[in-house]
């Protein structure tokens, strides 16, 4: 018997599993969930860990163009993992920590480092280039990278077991956690997605903003430095800017001010802004899937984004939508197109394939 311990350090929650894998390949899992909303959780907790796991899969959120894929870690890594911080301070550091810990306590185990990021190295360049001049981009590194590609994965998977064809067709994946993203795909590929060079683009977000026109980042630097604006843009805006109250959903949906309610909506707003887009880039919808601690457990928010997409014949079912969902995720009618699902996204999963997959090549 192996064990596999996955470490994701998400931004508002740390999530560790372990796969007890026996020689057949199947495998029992222990799942340890604990909200870090402050990035504060002591990797300490890692001594708590008695088994000793021969693999430690880490979720790297940005691997910019270091980490495209799958690859074990070793201690001469240590500068260029490092140098990837700054493009996701409130992933990349707080991982950081966690490998430290990790290498330290099972010094023998292979540390594996799997990009967030790896996802959308398929995506086309008329998607991942961004319109500035190219040798700039080149110099610097900038491109679209796109993030939460484990989740993307994880829903993609999840939709093929359900229905293969849909997963084959035009579809649209909503990470909703304390990061959103959204993902559009034709014929099983990534085509589009929200966030670009950093998690910080997209969609309106617990603590980020999500797209702003350039010149009001120009003008917060001018005003309040670098430092202080990366601070903003990380960790004080979004729904916690907009709402000045709490960065966590349950929170405003609980709220009865008015500005928890308009943070909310204008999270709903720009989540169907996006969707809206990409029906149109992908000229039509087959499924929309929903994921993530927000778009998985809030039937409110899936509500109110679904009610906005009525007019392409988006619908969901209310008994399928409320509490506990059917064991196939499906929300709308059997029948309906474009079909609407919510998965509760298996990353620890994808985790441990891709780390397992590793492996294998490795040897
Ligand atoms: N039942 C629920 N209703 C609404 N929001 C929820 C619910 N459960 C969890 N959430 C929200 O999910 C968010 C955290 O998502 P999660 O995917 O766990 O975070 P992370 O981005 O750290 O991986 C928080 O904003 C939390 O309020
Ligand atoms: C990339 C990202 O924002 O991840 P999370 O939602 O887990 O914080
Ligand atoms: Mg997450």
């Amino acid at each position: 018997m192996s064990a596999v311990l996955t470490i994701n350090t998400g931004s508002q929650s740390v999530r560790l599993t372990l796969f007890n894998r026996q020689k057949n390949g199947e495998y029992q899992r222990t799942s340890m969930h604990y909200r870090d909303p402050n990035g504060t959780l002591s990797p300490d907790l890692l001594l708590n860990i008695t088994a000793r796991p021969h693999i430690v899969a880490h979720r790297w959120v940005h691997g910019g163009d270091w980490l495209t894929e799958p690859r074990r870690f070793r201690r001469q890594d240590s500068v260029a993992v490092e140098r990837l911080n700054s493009m996701a301070p409130l992933h990349n550091p707080k991982a950081f920590q966690w490998l430290m810990v990790a290498t330290a306590t099972w010094p023998n185990a292979r540390h594996i480092l799997i990009p967030d990021t790896g996802l959308y190295r398929r995506l086309p360049e008329l998607t991942w280039r961004l319109p500035l001049p190219r040798n700039i981009c080149a110099t610097l590194g900038l491109r679209r990278y796109g993030f939460h590609g484990l989740a993307h994965t994880a829903m993609w998977r999840a939709l093929r077991n359900e229905a293969p064809h849909q997963a084959h067709g035009k579809l649209i994946t909503l990470q909703l956690g304390g990061g959103s993203s959204v993902t559009a795909w034709s014929a099983g590929e990534p085509l589009e997605t929200s966030m670009g060079y950093s998690p910080l683009s997209g969609v309106m977000m617990s603590s980020r903003p999500g797209d702003l026109d350039p010149e009001v980042v120009l003008k917060l630097v001018e005003a309040l430095g670098i430092e202080q604006t990366r601070a903003i843009l990380n960790q004080q805006s979004g729904l916690f800017g907009v709402s000045a109250e709490s960065a966590d959903m349950r929170e405003l949906l609980a709220s009865d001010s008015a500005s928890a309610s308009l943070a909310v909506e204008m999270y709903c707003h720009r989540l169907v802004h996006q969707v809206g887009s990409y029906i149109t880039t992908l000229g039509g919808l087959d499924a929309l899937v929903f994921g993530g601690g927000i778009g998985f457990h809030s039937e409110v928010i899936r509500t109110k984004v679904c009610r906005q997409l009525a007019w392409h014949g988006v619908t969901i079912e209310d008994e399928r939508n409320a509490g506990e969902k059917l064991h196939d995720g499906r929300i709308s009618p059997v029948e309906a197109v474009p079909a609407v699902f919510a998965f509760d996204a298996d990353e620890a999963f994808e985790l441990y394939n891709q780390a397992i997959e590793f492996k294998e090549t490795e040897l």
